[in-house]
């Protein structure tokens, strides 16, 4: 495999009120992948992102974008790099075309009137590039702050919380432009709340709780080592109550008594589940239906969360 394009080693931060934002993160990005940063509020999310991008001054550890160190080589790691915020921060009364215009020249890149087009017309802001920013939708915003990201030509680009707060309809223009540029080469690094948002986009996913990456994988993999599977069975006749001879398999019931659920876990030894059948046999419980389905990004992020509060 290539080099990462951003290396994390050993990234601590703690604020001057004593909060350990970050306890020793490590973590590679590789090119051209959308790695979505999953966690609960508070987990750390924005500092990490804050500290590569340059924003906040890390406690210790070593970040590398493309070979150059943030710190010491601050202006060469730093161009590579285009950042949205999770605030809108804009000036009311500039037009579209001069915000993002504007931005490039904050990078020392050279004026050119042509990439700045492009990228409007990228992002369907084309016809409002004469309008002032306090004139513009929630949604439009949004796009001139990636615009505005984009300005310098980023090779990586941070989104965080891209999709807070915006309806339906504009988070999935989000994702349809996030994989635009994917297609495009640009590495993307996404924060969410969303797990339907990670689940859909990412490549990888990383879950940070409490300051450490307590997971991370490609999706599929980690839903596969981290995920349990269920058991659906459902019956002939509905019951109201669970028997009490199926105590030992912890079944929830579902769908008004037509259903019994089971989660078993793919990597024991045993399942459980010829046990299981045998036992609905001698109870004379008859079945119409078995499915299984693996859980979801979701159930595994739940259960992250809730280890976090058992803590
Ligand atoms: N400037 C600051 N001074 C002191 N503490 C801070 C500062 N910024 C963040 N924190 C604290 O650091 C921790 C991590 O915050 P951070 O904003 O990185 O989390 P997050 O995962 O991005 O959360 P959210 O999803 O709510 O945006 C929190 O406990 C937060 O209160």
């Amino acid at each position: 495999m290539s080099d990462p394009i951003i290396r994390i080693e050993g990234l601590k931060k703690s604020y001057a009120g004593g909060v350990e934002a970050l306890k020793g993160v490590d973590l590679d990005i590789e090119k051209g992948e959308i790695l979505a940063l999953l966690g609960p509020n508070g987990a750390g999310k924005t500092t990490l992102i804050s500290i590569v991008c340059g924003i906040v001054t890390p406690t210790s550890g070593k970040i590398l974008v493309d070979g150059h160190d943030n710190q010491g080589d601050f202006r060469a790691a730093r161009s590579m790099i285009g950042l949205v915020p999770q605030e809108l921060t804009t000036d009311a009364f500039e037009s579209v075309w001069a915000t993002v215009s504007f931005s490039r020249g904050l990078f020392g890149k050279p004026r050119d009137d042509r990439k700045i087009e492009d990228i409007l017309r990228r992002l369907t802001l084309w016809d409002k590039r004469k309008a002032k920013m306090m004139e513009l939708s929630g949604g439009m915003k949004r796009r001139v702050m990636i615009a505005k990201a984009l300005s310098h030509e980023p090779e990586i680009l941070f989104l965080d919380e891209p999709t807070a707060g915006v309806d339906v309809e504009l988070r999935r223009d989000m994702w349809e432009l996030v994989r635009k540029l994917r297609a495009d080469g640009t590495t993307i690094i996404l924060t969410t709340h969303y797990i339907e948002e990670a689940e859909e986009m990412a490549d990888r996913v990383g879950v940070i709780r409490k300051g450490e990456l307590v997971a991370l994988g490609e999706k599929k993999a980690l839903m596969a080592q981290m995920g349990q599977r269920t058991l659906k069975i459902t019956l002939d006749d509905a019951i109201a109550e669970i028997p009490a001879g199926l105590a030992e398999w912890g079944l929830a019931l579902e769908d008004d008594g037509h259903a019994l659920c089971y989660r078993f876990d793919t990597h024991a030894e045993h399942t459980g589940i010829p046990g299981l059948m045998r036992r609905l046999d001698e109870l004379h419980i008859c079945y119409k239906d078995l499915a299984t389905h693996q859980s979801s990004l979701e159930d595994i992020f739940v259960s992250l969360v809730h280890e976090e509060r058992a803590a």
